[in-house]
């Protein structure tokens, strides 16, 4: 299936107990802003953070989206979350940690008669890689999936999440590959994940164009200084948008046609899918 609304390119990370940051990142250029209730915030802190959350002013129609980490299931802070979450004025929940579609499913139910998409974070924990299958059937609560390095670095007990060459070991590479499979057999957006190092633009330049041509169609950011490069990243290019569109319009002069030849180039129904998909990601 193919998205109905171009999905955030920019999803962007801030610790809810800071106001000042909130701020910042709701007047950002971020797609998507997560308010986060889990890791970057302390236990001391979860409480000011949900009640900073319940004072902030109204999203108007424009501005990012806004939608907010909760704790992950089974500890006592996600039930605080989830007491806490009529207060929010919010698009969606991101649930980290999640082990399988079953965990998503819970969670619609909890939520219920709210009904809120959910964006799971689906590789934080070691068990959680063998069950990428299972959102399949999260469909419709389901909006996106993306993975969690640092996490899963914690739980394998690594060291450093890069090999010897340099280049991100190959377990997170499979955690990282597995997340796109997984979510478009779930018919989900497929997020990829932070860059820690928001000081290097040059690497999250080449880290989320690779992503994009992977098929990735936006990335988790931690710093307002990598919304403009994700962005960009994840923007069809004009170039791009007129060849989609010189496909997408000459299958539909020829509904009946297989196959066709444009600029001298083989184009076939698999082209008019990637077509389709480029042309719901034009803004
Ligand atoms: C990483 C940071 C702590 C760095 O902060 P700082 O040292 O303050 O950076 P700067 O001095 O460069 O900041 C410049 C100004 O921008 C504001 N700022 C910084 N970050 C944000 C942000 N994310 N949103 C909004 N505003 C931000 C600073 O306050 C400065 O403002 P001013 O003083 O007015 O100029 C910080 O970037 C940060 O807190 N980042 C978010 C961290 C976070 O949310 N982490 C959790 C998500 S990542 C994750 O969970 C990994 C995943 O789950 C996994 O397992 O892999
Ligand atoms: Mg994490």
């Amino acid at each position: 299936m193919i998205p109905q609304a171009p999905p955030p390119r920019s999803w962007l990370f801030v610790p809810a107990d800071s106001n000042k940051k909130v701020m910042k990142a709701i007047g950002s250029e971020a797609d998507a802003v997560i308010f986060d209730l889990e890791d970057s915030v302390a236990p001391a802190q979860k409480a000011l953070a949900r009640e900073l959350l319940g004072l902030l002013p109204q999203r108007g129609d424009d501005g990012p989206q806004r939608w907010v980490r909760i704790n992950p299931i089974g500890c006592d802070a996600h039930d605080e979350d989830l007491a806490a979450l009529d207060d929010f004025d919010i698009d969606g929940i991101v649930l980290p940690k999640a082990q399988s579609g079953d965990d998503v499913a819970d969670l619609a139910a909890a939520l219920a008669p709210r009904s809120l998409p959910i964006h799971a974070i689906v590789t934080e924990t070691a068990a959680s890689l063998f069950s990428l299958l299972s959102y399949r059937d999260c469909s419709p609560v389901l909006f996106a999936m993306s993975w969690g390095a640092e996490d899963l670095s914690a739980a394998l007990g690594a060291s450093s999440k890069f090999g010897a060459d340099g280049e991100l070991a190959f377990t997170y590479r499979l955690a990282r590959s597995l997340t796109l499979a997984g979510a478009v057999a779930a018919e989900v957006q497929p997020v990829d994940g932070v860059f820690a190092n928001f000081r290097d633009e040059e690497g999250l330049v080449a880290e989320a164009r690779a992503a994009a041509a992977e098929g990735f169609t936006g990335k988790l950011a931690i710093h307002p200084a990598q919304v403009g490069p994700i962005n960009a990243a994840f923007t069809p290019s004009s170039d791009e948008i007129a060849h989609a569109r010189a496909i997408a319009d000459a299958f539909a002069a020829q509904p009946s046609a297989g196959v066709l030849s444009i600029d001298g180039k083989m184009v076939d129904r698999p082209h008019l899918l990637q077509a389709k998909r480029l042309l719901m990601r034009v803004r």
